[in-house]
């Protein structure tokens, strides 16, 4: 088994006392600003003016333009979204960089693919937590953690291994367990959890279901409780105690249906195209069309995402969240600040 990393395998000396620049403050940039301040490490902000910096500002934080935090930075997270990193690191934080800094990731996209090159005389790791950074803050202050990758690309200092596994502590990784990889295995496993499971997948499977009962003539009220509200119910279960332990709380009647009707959706078809989704991803097919979109200005993507919440799946969850207090987007209500509202 791979090595897995916790708390007390984790000396933070080589990092306490460094000063580490968190670019950008969405959803990444927020849990790792704040856990790591709460963790004893000294952080400044580094943002353009806007509703980030008020956040981090309001949040307690030293905030500065991103050219002043790295310039003044050993260590620089770049938590800005991935599509504007290569213009943002090359006009802001390339100039001020000086031998024995560290140049920090929480995904490997842009290294990976060649969109930024950093220079020879940096350390170049990652850090990337296997989760939503809502959920990384979250987790934080229940006590908890979202598990991290940690991967490094340039070791000049000797001691990047170190800084990267001190930085996982200090955002609460290391109380899930820390794993090291390379940023290859990183950003491929990344795209493609997020395009053909997490993400992608889970939001098709979902409709697909919501369309099916209704298109039957079945309440969309009903579809909507079997396919979307209940899908968290069930995974909770399989995140506290593995398939078996869904298995385990659902009806035998449901187990059956499971073993019988699962493999008819999820068949070796959809595992072949799944594998075509990896291959895009690993020949650089699916990253050359994201970065092409973003230079267009992203014409289908904001197409396509307008035509999404247009889908009555939306508009019947919306009616219904509303009757549950209990039941709030507290990723939205926590952390207004980022490029995604
Ligand atoms: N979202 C997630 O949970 C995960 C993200 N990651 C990675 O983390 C990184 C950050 O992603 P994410 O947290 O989703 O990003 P968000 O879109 O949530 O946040 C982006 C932040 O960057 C700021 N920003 C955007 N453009 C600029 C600019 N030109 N100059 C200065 N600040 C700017 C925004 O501020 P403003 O308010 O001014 O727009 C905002 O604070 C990415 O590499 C991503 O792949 C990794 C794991 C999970
Ligand atoms: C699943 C999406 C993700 O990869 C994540 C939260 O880990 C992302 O990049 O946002």
């Amino acid at each position: 088994m791979a090595k897995v990393y916790y708390n007390g395998d984790i000396n933070e000396g080589t990092l306490k006392g460094k000063k580490i620049a968190v670019i950008g403050y969405g959803s990444q940039g927020h849990a790792h600003a704040l856990n790591l301040s709460e963790s004893g490490f000294d952080v400044t902000v580094g943002l353009r003016k806007g509703r980030s910096w008020d956040q981090a500002e309001k949040d307690g934080f030293d905030v500065k333009t991103v050219k002043e935090a790295s310039d003044e930075a050993d260590v620089i997270m770049v938590l800005l979204p991935d599509e504007y990193q290569p213009e943002v690191y090359k006009a802001e934080i390339e100039p001020g960089l000086r031998a024995g800094n560290a140049l920090v990731f929480a995904h490997g996209f842009n290294v990976h693919f060649n969109q930024v090159v950093p220079p020879a005389n940096v350390d170049v790791f990652l850090v990337a937590p296997k989760g939503p950074g809502h959920l990384v803050r979250r987790t934080f202050e229940d006590g908890a953690g979202v598990p991290a990758l940690f991967g490094v690309y340039q070791d000049v200092s000797g001691n990047a291994k170190e800084l990267a596994l001190a930085y996982a502590k200090g955002i609460g990784g290391a109380r899930a367990g820390v794993l090291e990889t390379s940023f290859k295995e990183e950003t491929e496993t990344d795209l493609f959890g997020e395009q053909a499971v997490l993400c992608g997948g889970l939001s098709s499977l979902v409709k697909a279901g919501f369309e099916t009962l209704t298109e039957a003539g079945y309440q969309p009220e009903v579809a909507y409780f079997e396919c979307l509200h209940e899908l968290k119910l069930i995974v909770d279960l399989m995140y506290e105690d593995g398939i078996a332990g869904m298995r385990y709380s659902i009806s035998d009647t449901a187990q059956w249906g499971d073993f019988v009707s699962g493999p008819r959706v999820v068949d070796a078809d959809t595992k072949a195209r799944m594998k075509d989704i990896l291959e895009d991803i690993q020949t650089g097919k699916f990253a050359k069309g994201w970065i092409l979109e973003n230079k267009l200005n992203r014409p289908e993507f904001h197409a396509i995402n307008e035509k999404e919440k247009q889908h009555p799946i939306e508009q019947v969850g919306k009616e219904l969240r509303a009757m549950m207090p209990f039941v709030k987007p507290k990723s939205k209500k926590e952390v207004v600040a980022s490029a995604k509202d």
